[in-house]
């Protein structure tokens, strides 16, 4: 299958402050007659459901903050370079569940995501709002839907049936291991109490990477990109390679929002680069309390999971 990934985001060069309207409006060639009304096309809020800023991790304000704040002390101090190796050894088995994708979503009701504070809804919603919203702007690429539909599934770690990972060990913002922790971490102070800190083997900017040796090559804290990644690929999804790659960084904010660790990319990671910049508005800006009738999309999601995935996948 061909996909056009020609500057995708060329288009959306500033994700905050212009919609699709606007930029359709402000395109003289299009006729007026053509531009859609506001409701088929997604507008990005200024501020998410607590009526503030989103991601701002320093707002004393903000009732969360506190829990966030400890929940990346916890995370930076952990997530070192063996406990990567390991985790991505046991869960690589794939050996705790047999299921399909639509299982694996409602199992997602019972999940909430303490890194987050922009949202405290449960996580099938959170799916279900970022494919929708993402639907609305993109709607013949179905396997944009699915990749969004899918992207936060491996947040099934945390329930008992997947060994009941801690939350830092799951959700929040990912990073490498095996080289320096860029300042653009999220509260990167902490990352001074990991063992790798003062290792002069993995502390230097390249560590025991090389430039340009592709994502691929690069170990990344461990969580539910990596895993679902995983999953999607050991169980034959035929999802395109910029569907791949969204699930597996789309928490990689240090990438793709403060432009760190790009020493590392090669060629192919650049490519696909520009659609994780477009799905990320989706992700982060769909966050609302406004639920979406599951039922009523199902049949939908149903049929595009038909297209990419085989019946039962291993977990
Ligand atoms: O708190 C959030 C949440 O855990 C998301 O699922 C993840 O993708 C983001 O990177 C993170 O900031
Ligand atoms: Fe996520
Ligand atoms: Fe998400």
């Amino acid at each position: 299958m061909t996909i056009s990934v020609e500057n995708p985001v060329s288009v959306h060069e500033d994700f905050t402050t212009q919609t699709k309207t606007e930029e359709l409006q402000s395109d003289s060639r299009i006729p007026m007659s053509t531009i859609p009304s506001n409701d088929e096309v997604f507008l990005a809020p200024e501020v998410n459901a607590f009526g503030r800023e989103f991601r701002n991790y320093e707002d004393e304000n903000n009732e969360r903050q506190k829990s966030v704040e400890e929940f990346y002390k916890t995370q930076h101090i952990n997530q070192t370079l063996d406990f990567v190796k390991k985790m991505r050894h046991d869960y690589g088995k794939l050996d705790k569940m047999v299921m399909n994708i639509w299982e694996c979503c409602e199992l997602l009701n019972e999940v909430v995501d303490e890194s987050d504070p922009d949202l405290d809804e449960p996580q099938i919603q959170h799916l279900l709002q970022t494919a929708e919203a993402i639907r609305k702007d993109y709607p013949d690429e179905d396997w944009l839907h699915l990749t969004a539909l899918i992207h936060d599934l491996g947040k099934v770690l945390t329930l008992p049936q997947f060994g009941g990972l801690p939350q830092w060990a799951v959700v929040g913002d990912t990073f490498p291991v095996g080289c320096a922790f860029d300042e653009s971490n999220i509260h990167h102070k902490y990352f001074k109490e990991n063992p790798d800190f003062n290792n002069p083997t993995y502390n230097t900017k390249t560590g025991i990477y090389s430039e340009g040796c592709g994502l691929e090559n690069v170990s990344m804290s461990w969580g539910h990109d990596d895993y679902m990644y995983m999953v999607a690929k050991e169980n034959g999804s035929t999802l395109p390679s910029p569907g791949l790659f969204i699930i597996r960084y789309h928490s990689f904010y240090p990438l793709h929002k403060a432009g760190a660790y790009t020493h590392l990319m090669n060629d192919e990671d650049k490519e696909n680069l520009k659609w994780l910049h477009v799905f990320n508005k989706y992700d982060l800006y769909s966050k609302s309390k406004v639920h979406v009738d599951v039922e009523k999309v199902k049949p939908y999601y149903m049929s595009i999971i038909k297209k990419y995935f085989p019946e039962n996948l291993k977990w």
